[in-house]
């Protein structure tokens, strides 16, 4: 793995709000990075600062272990507020206008537009493309330049369930490609279903980053009863790979430790004798997980 993008204590204030406050982040090539925050926790801001478009007030980052030069940021394709397209102009037609600004060859238009699944399209005016097709046309603008990673902020707002399925299958499909992939998303579900990693900010601070996976397994919970809960309790405790456990109403709810499995401990009450008449393997969803660490962190 290398390290795509490395941010070092990064601050900014406008005034006296602190917009973002000693963030620390990595980006591993290949990651499809979540931002995650209500609004006004500082996503956007991060976003501005690492495509050079606003600047920090203090701390730094690099991308591809080099200094942010104009150079470096030709390998960053982004979109952070909708791109103007011109409406009478096709699909195709603004893409070209975009190629000459960005000094790209035309050849570049096709790939891209078939990526995004608009090449049947390309010759219809943008103004009759629906949100979800002016969207995947923004996408394909910031990809013409074949960047290495591509930053998105909030890509599925406005758009319908159709859409923002699309957009999502997109984004992995590019990350697929090899590409790696930052977005900013208020939405837990959407980070859940794309990303492979994601930080959680509130109010400009950085509460939690981590693999999705990992996120996903950490809030694993095995859950169990038995006619005889006493049993069941004495013989799950004796378990080794047990990190906690409690009751909730009729069952005994168990957290395994990492790398444990739940046959492992299914065959050892078999051993110990004890009949289960309930076993059920519960995940947290991501949201929930969400919350409870926005309601936990200290302002
Ligand atoms: N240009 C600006 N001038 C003054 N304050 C700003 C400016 N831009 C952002 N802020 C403030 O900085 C904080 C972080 O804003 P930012 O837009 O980065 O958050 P966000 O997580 O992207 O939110 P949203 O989802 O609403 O876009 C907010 O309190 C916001 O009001």
């Amino acid at each position: 793995m290398s390290t795509v993008l490395h941010i070092n204590n990064l601050s900014k204030n406008y005034g006296k709000v602190k917009a973002l406050q000693n963030l620390d982040l990595h980006v591993e090539k290949g990651n499809i990075y979540g931002l995650l925050g209500p609004n006004g926790s500082g996503k956007t801001t991060t976003l501005g600062i690492i495509l050079g478009v606003t600047n920090a007030s203090s701390g730094e980052y690099s991308w591809f272990g080099e200094a942010p030069t104009a150079q470096v940021r030709r390998k960053i394709g982004a979109i952070l507020e909708s791109p103007t397209f011109y409406p009478y102009l096709s699909g195709e037609q603004n893409l070209k206008v975009i190629c000459a600004i960005k000094q790209v060859p035309l050849t570049a238009i096709e790939p891209v537009l078939k990526m995004v699944n608009l090449f049947e399209r390309k010759d219809d005016p943008f103004k009759g493309y629906s949100l979800g097709m002016k969207q995947r046309l923004a996408i394909a603008s910031a990809m013409l330049a074949d960047p290495s990673v591509l930053i998105l902020d909030e890509p599925t707002n406005g758009l319908d369930p159709q859409g923002i399925a699309e957009i999502r299958e997109l984004i992995v499909s590019i990350a697929q490609s090899g590409k790696t992939i930052i977005l900013a998303s208020h939405l837990l579900d959407e980070v859940q279903k794309v990303c492979t990693h994601f930080a959680v900010l509130k109010r400009g601070k950085k509460i939690y980053a981590g693999s999705v996976n990992e996120a996903l397994a950490e809030s694993e919970t095995v859950e169990m009863s038995a006619p005889d809960m006493e049993a069941l309790l004495h013989r799950a405790q004796s378990f080794t790979h047990l990190k906690s456990f409690q009751h909730e109403n009729d069952k005994l709810v168990v957290k395994l430790e990492d790398g444990a499995n739940v046959s492992d401990l299914h065959k050892h009450l078999i051993e110990g004798n004890i009949v289960l008449n309930h076993l059920t393997v519960k995940r947290k969803s991501l949201e929930k997980q969400f919350l409870e660490l926005l309601a936990q962190a200290n302002d």
